[in-house]
């Protein structure tokens, strides 16, 4: 942070004129470095015998062994406060001592007074440089003057780091907040996906479940009239599924099933929406398809399906209505129409097994790849 803070002479120049801190100061506080030199050791031990009066500088500073580090460290500073020369070295050193207070927690109130102390102290170093002799008044006050000068120059740097420190912890809490505030909506947003994919799919073949084929069937009706093209509906149950439950057993019956979704899934394309309508009945939605196409497709279903489950001769009955511009209908008409032909074709079915089919035209048709034999 330090470096990141780091400045350049011209603007330490700048920041000296801000605080009318001249080479004469500069001068000043050198001319005191002997005496203030001679002084150190009685200097850093008043400072620290008058700040552990209190009681919370005492427990910033803790025990011996710290206590002995910042007297190096003060009389670090105070042999360069008298050097002369402040100087981009010096104010590093001064941003530092911002972000070790920061780091160790000494509040503004304590750094201040600290600093008015050693103010206080290095003041009645001057005036006793002024009694012995070793300077005159006007020398004195000068040196008095220009240290506070300095001094409130340091104070400047040191809580412009601190405060930078202070602003850099917000921005990695904020920062922390928002990436925690991101992966909270994308976890809500897929919990909330996967949630509603549960809701509108059927647990055993995972295509659209009864409650998602009304509402899709409504989105896609809807779709199709604004577009003007046809959609047509595929509407089939398996045929004498009871059967083959009960005698091959329902674990037997499930694979069907999902064996069955598995066939619909690969029948249709990508714009056909396959679902479960109840136990044996299944519905595909057709947009944009005629008759003829969900034909072909139910050719291409019952061909697949045979081949999956040649063992079981099971076989099924489909309806199909084709609604359109020219004869719209709603979903439930649809549905209705559809299952009323499914119905005809299994009345069929019952006559002469096999999978039969009625269509818009109200015709049937039968799939002759095999007829439902003996062992369903
Ligand atoms: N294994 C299994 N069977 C189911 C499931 N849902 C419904 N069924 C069964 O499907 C059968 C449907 O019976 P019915 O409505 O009489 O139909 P069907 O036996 O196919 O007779 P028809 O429709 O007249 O050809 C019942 O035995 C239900 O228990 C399921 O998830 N798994």
């Amino acid at each position: 942070m330090v470096e990141q803070l780091k400045l350049t002479d011209r603007k330490i120049e700048l920041i000296k004129k801000l605080f009318y801190l001249s080479k004469e100061d500069e001068n000043n506080l050198l001319a005191a470095e002997p005496f203030i030199t001679r002084n150190l050791d009685v200097i850093v031990e008043e400072f620290y015998a008058k700040q552990l009066t209190h009681s919370e500088v005492e427990i910033v500073i803790g025990d011996s062994e710290t206590l002995s580090r910042l007297k190096n460290s003060m009389r670090g500073y105070i042999q360069e406060v008298f050097s002369g020369t402040y100087d981009q070295n010096y104010v590093t050193n001064r941003l530092r001592v911002g972000i070790v207070h920061k780091r160790i927690g000494v509040s503004p109130a304590l750094y201040m007074s600290a600093v008015r102390l050693l103010w206080d102290i290095l003041s009645d170093q001057f005036e006793k440089q002024y009694e012995e002799g070793l300077c005159s008044r006007n020398e004195a006050d000068e040196r008095q003057r220009s240290l506070t000068k300095l001094l409130m120059f340091d104070v400047q740097f040191v809580f412009e780091t601190y405060t930078g420190a202070l602003v850099a912890e917000v921005q990695k809490a904020k920062q922390e907040l928002e990436d925690y505030a991101r992966d909270l909506v994308e976890t809500v947003a897929k919990q909330t996906k996967e949630l509603q994919e549960l809701f509108s799919q059927d647990g055993l073949t995972r295509l659209l479940n009864h409650r998602a084929f009304y509402e899709r069937i409504r989105i896609e009706l809807a779709g199709c009239a604004r577009r003007k093209e046809p959609l047509t509906l595929v509407y089939f149950d398996l045929n004498d599924f009871k059967l083959l439950n009960d005698h091959y057993g329902h674990i037997v019956g499930d694979h069907m099933l999902e064996a069955l979704g598995a066939t619909i899934l690969s029948s249709i394309r990508e714009t056909d929406i396959a679902c479960r309508y109840g136990g044996d009945e299944f519905c595909i939605i057709m947009p944009g398809a005629t008759n003829g196409h969900a034909k072909d497709v139910c050719e291409r279903l019952i061909n697949g399906f045979v081949a999956r489950n040649e063992r079981h001769q099971i076989s099924f009955s489909i309806g199909i209505c084709q609604t359109g511009p020219d004869k719209p209908m709603s979903g439930d008409e649809l549905v209705m129409a559809a299952d009323a032909r499914m119905y005809l074709a299994k009345a069929q079915a019952k006559l002469e097994p096999g999978f039969w089919l009625c269509d818009t035209q109200e015709t049937l048709g039968k799939f002759g790849l095999f007829a439902s034999g003996d062992d369903a």
